[in-house]
């Protein structure tokens, strides 16, 4: 889909541009699919939705945009062609369901638009002209070690064996399907460590789909990736590729932000997001969020001026955050603008 009347490397700037120079990310989409009751203890976590559940997915989506978020994530995290193969799916059905994932976000954009103005959905028209919100479907790409679902998208240690070709190898036909699928972007996220960001790095500059994207890592003490690797060296990867439009930090306790934006800041000129979690401890042994151990709602906008100071335009949740958080989010962003402009001039 075609966003406003820029070339797809100008995406992010309307974006922006367009919501008054701050744009919402929506909250965690596992976590809020398994609170509304599905099971996700599966090495396909998420993506299992998207064979027996996927109108929880839609619901999820819609809940995210009702709550104000300009960016939704599809369901396709840890959906990978040979997670799915290892199921018995075959290649073809495999892809099918990468391509569903991003179909369905883009079914509860529609079916939210048209709240708001009959007709206004036409796939033929130039969306944003009519959107009473600004809405970007961004396709994920979760890291190899979301696929291994042992935990090591949290340590990033994937052993001396694994190498950047391993990981090009691993993610070139997802990348593929996802770029081509109607998503308006392409979230890396959660990237570990600065193997998997050159991989992906790499990739992008291959391929000739020119499709947007933008890098998100995470992090475990406010200054270095979850592997140990630099931030700053890691931003400087994407701030490298003309077709990365922003970049930053996902799934990472609220505490450590502030300080990896004012590192990334250093590096780039390109727009900053965030998506912290809620900051509760996982137990990766139990496989489970330990509740209460993290940040309220409230504690969570306490520092969201903080964040928007030092840098911050595209604002989200990650784990175990909901519609309520993104709505929060949202509130905080916007009170003091007056309305954002609803068209492209
Ligand atoms: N977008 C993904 C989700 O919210 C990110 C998961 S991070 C482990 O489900
Ligand atoms: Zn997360």
């Amino acid at each position: 889909m075609g966003f406003g009347t820029g070339d797809s490397s100008s995406l992010m700037r309307e974006l922006l541009r367009i919501t008054g120079g701050c744009a919402v990310i929506d909250g965690g989409l596992a976590t809020e699919l398994e609170s509304h009751g599905a099971d996700l203890n599966d090495p396909l976590w998420s993506a299992r939705c998207l064979i027996d559940s996927p109108h929880l997915i839609r619901k999820v989506h819609l809940d995210y945009l009702e709550a104000g978020a300009n960016i939704i994530i599809s369901a396709s995290y840890q959906a990978t062609i040979q997670g799915f193969e290892s199921r018995g799916f075959s290649t073809h059905e495999s892809e099918a369901l990468l391509h569903r994932s991003v179909e369905i976000a883009c079914e509860a954009r529609e079916i939210f638009l048209k709240g708001y103005s009959k007709g206004s959905c036409d796939a033929n028209e130039n969306k944003l002209t009519s959107m009473k919100q600004p809405i970007l479907v961004a396709a994920s790409i979760g890291s190899y070690g979301a696929y291994l679902a042992d935990g090591s998208e949290y340590s990033g240690d994937y052993g001396e064996a694994i190498t950047k070709e391993n990981l090009k190898d691993f993610h070139r036909r997802r990348f593929q399907v996802l770029a081509e699928s109607g998503a308006d972007l392409i979230v890396f996220e959660t990237i570990p460590n600065k193997m998997e960001a050159q991989a992906y790095a790499e990739l992008l500059e291959e391929s000739n789909i020119n499709i947007p994207a933008w890098f998100s890592f995470n992090s475990k003490d406010g200054v270095c990736t979850v592997s140990g690797d630099s931030i700053i060296e890691c931003a400087s990867i994407a701030d490298s590729c003309n077709k990365v439009v922003a970049v930053g930090i996902n799934c990472t306790p609220p505490r450590f932000i502030h300080g990896l934006i004012l590192l990334i800041r250093k590096v780039t000129q390109k727009p900053i997001l965030i998506y912290p979690n809620s900051g509760e401890t996982y137990d990766a042994s139990k496989k489970e969020w330990v509740a209460s151990t993290g940040v309220s709602d409230e504690g969570f906008v306490s520092y969201i001026k903080k964040w928007q100071e030092a840098g911050a335009s595209l604002i989200g949740g990650c784990c175990r955050t909901t519609p309520d958080t993104i709505r929060a989010i949202s509130r905080t962003l916007f009170q003091e603008h007056s309305t954002p402009e609803t068209s492209i001039a």
